[in-house]
């Protein structure tokens, strides 16, 4: 019946996780992924990370880029207290459809925002049809060639304010070179290399924190 792998990740959750527990659902994840499908989630050594920045910029709007099953949606939103918006981008509809039900299982939905769309179209939108003054924390997790391209349209839009923090997953793999020069060489960020390794695998991999100047 699941003919997907993203329909077979939700399946295990819906089947072993505990329904309103998040860790129970971002364990779950990670069992399924490391044991019988390697999936593209941010996973737990890189979530770690993820977790101690988020925590650190104590932020009040986030936005995410490249939802896909939700895990880190899930990671991100168990960590904020209440009143904290977070929006979440994601193109795929049957991704989106997955991501939702993990977050609704997670009981975390009321936090969430699944916006879907193409962060080209969404990202212009914030403001007027969202009410989003300024982001706090950004978490980039999308196809790779729209780093640079995504963090210009978030300045454009002036949804970055100084010490706005973009956080980006995968700068060693699958890699955003672009990316990685832009911030570290544009002037308007202050940024640190976070190594780890990639999800469910021996690989190293790193996480990018840019803030942003202001
Ligand atoms: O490719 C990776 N991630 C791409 C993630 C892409 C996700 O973001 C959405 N999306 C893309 N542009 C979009 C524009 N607008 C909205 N959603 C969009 C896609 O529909 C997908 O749900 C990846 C690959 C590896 N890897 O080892 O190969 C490891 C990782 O951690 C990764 O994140
Ligand atoms: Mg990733």
């Amino acid at each position: 019946l699941c003919q997907t792998k993203e329909q077979r990740i939700l399946d295990f959750v819906l089947k072993n996780a505990v329904r309103g527990d998040p860790q129970s659902v971002i364990d779950n994840i990670d069992k399924y992924c490391s044991q019988r499908e390697w999936s593209m989630n941010v996973g737990n050594e890189k979530g770690i990370i993820l977790d101690n920045v988020v925590k650190e910029s104590n932020p009040s709007t986030i936005l995410e880029l490249g939802t896909y099953c939700g895990y880190s949606a899930v990671r991100i939103c168990r960590l904020l207290k209440p009143g904290v918006r977070f929006f979440t981008v994601e193109f795929n509809p049957a991704y989106a459809a997955v991501a939702k039900q993990i977050i609704e299982f997670a009981g975390l939905i009321d936090k969430v925002q699944v916006l879907e769309g193409s962060t080209g179209d969404i990202i212009p939108q914030l403001k007027k049809k969202y009410e989003v003054d300024t982001l706090d924390f950004v978490f980039v997790d999308h196809w790779k060639d729209k780093y640079k391209p995504d963090t210009q349209l978030l300045e454009k839009c002036n949804l970055l304010r100084k010490g706005s923090v973009v956080l980006a997953d995968n700068v060693i793999v699958p890699g955003a070179p672009d990316f990685l020069e832009y911030v570290r060489n544009c002037g308007k960020y202050d940024c640190t290399n976070f190594p780890s390794f990639l999800e469910y695998m021996d690989e190293k991999d790193a996480l990018e924190k840019a803030v942003f100047r202001g």
